[in-house]
């Protein structure tokens, strides 16, 4: 198993690739912390996979938290301390993209989106970093960035910022800390089916535009995602970091 004996905190795992990569992470031996928004969704979401983690024998507990807020990546480290005694690894995965025209970005929606994505990212991986460090063995930090940290979207202008900004932090992280052996790295999805583009890609056209440029033919799934995550988090990617790996099928170079 890929991550025996380690503690993973993983956010926004309710649903969709967070909860992919905390299932998967807990099948490769790992304790999990599953962080969610703490809404009574999201609770909910997070109990049903702490049953089904506990079915293959696995091992987590959920912690509930804005994400925007800058004090919830020190209740999940918290917790995690308490709960397993240490935080091995941190996945950075909880996002919003709420569609919308560039001309007319009420200040709210990009205000929520840049602390949502990245205000609160910052925070939460310096508090995870600041744990690594404390107990003196390393560590794995994964952003879940994305292809749009490289790439425009006309509808996505206060998104991707965010994502280029979670790029860049897990670059500059792996300055930082590796010192203390943190490793930083992050993972660039493309279009993966999830509920953040579901309104999105419920346009027939939109959805068969995507499909048709990705080279593999089809768009990814979390668990396309689960698998990079999981390897960045592992030993097997001892002496990677400051790198980033795109999980799209091929969609980014796919000029023409
Ligand atoms: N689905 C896609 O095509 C891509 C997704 N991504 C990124 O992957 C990450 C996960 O998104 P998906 O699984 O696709 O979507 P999703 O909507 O299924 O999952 C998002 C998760 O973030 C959580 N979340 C949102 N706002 C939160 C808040 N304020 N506090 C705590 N948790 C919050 C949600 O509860 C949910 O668990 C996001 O950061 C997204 O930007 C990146 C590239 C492509
Ligand atoms: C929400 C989008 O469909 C999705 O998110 C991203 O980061 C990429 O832009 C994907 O298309």
């Amino acid at each position: 198993m890929l991550l025996a004996d380690k503690t993973v905190i993983v956010t926004g795992a309710s649903r969709g690739i967070g909860r992919a990569a905390a299932r998967e992470c807990a099948r490769q031996g790992a304790r999990v912390v599953i962080g969610h928004s703490g809404s009574s969704q999201g609770t909910e979401a997070a109990y049903s996979l702490i049953e089904e983690i506990k079915a293959f024998g696995g091992q987590a507990i959920e912690v509930g938290g804005d994400a925007a807020d800058p004090d919830t990546g020190d209740k999940l480290v918290a917790a995690a301390v308490q709960a397993f005694g240490s935080v091995d690894v941190f996945v950075n995965n909880a996002g919003i993209c709420p569609f919308h025209s560039f001309l007319d970005m009420p200040r709210e929606v990009y205000l929520k989106t840049i602390n949502t994505n990245l205000n609160g990212a910052y925070f939460a991986v310096q508090a995870a970093a600041n744990q690594m460090k404390n107990q003196g063995r390393g560590g794995a930090i994964i952003a879940v960035s994305s292809i749009s940290a490289l790439v425009g979207g006309g509808m996505q202008t206060h998104y991707t910022p965010t994502k280029a900004g979670l790029h860049s932090l897990m670059q500059s992280c792996a300055i930082a800390l590796g010192s203390y052996g943190i490793r930083c790295n992050s993972v660039l999805p493309g279009t993966i089916a999830t509920d953040i583009n579901k309104d999105d890609l419920a346009d027939e056209e939109k959805l068969a535009y995507m499909t048709s440029r990705t080279p593999l033919g089809r768009l990814g799934e979390p668990d396309d995602v689960a698998g990079p995550i999981v390897f960045l988090a592992s030993d097997m990617a001892r002496y990677v970091t400051g790198a980033s790996l795109l999980v799209d099928g091929g969609l980014f170079v796919n000029l023409q």
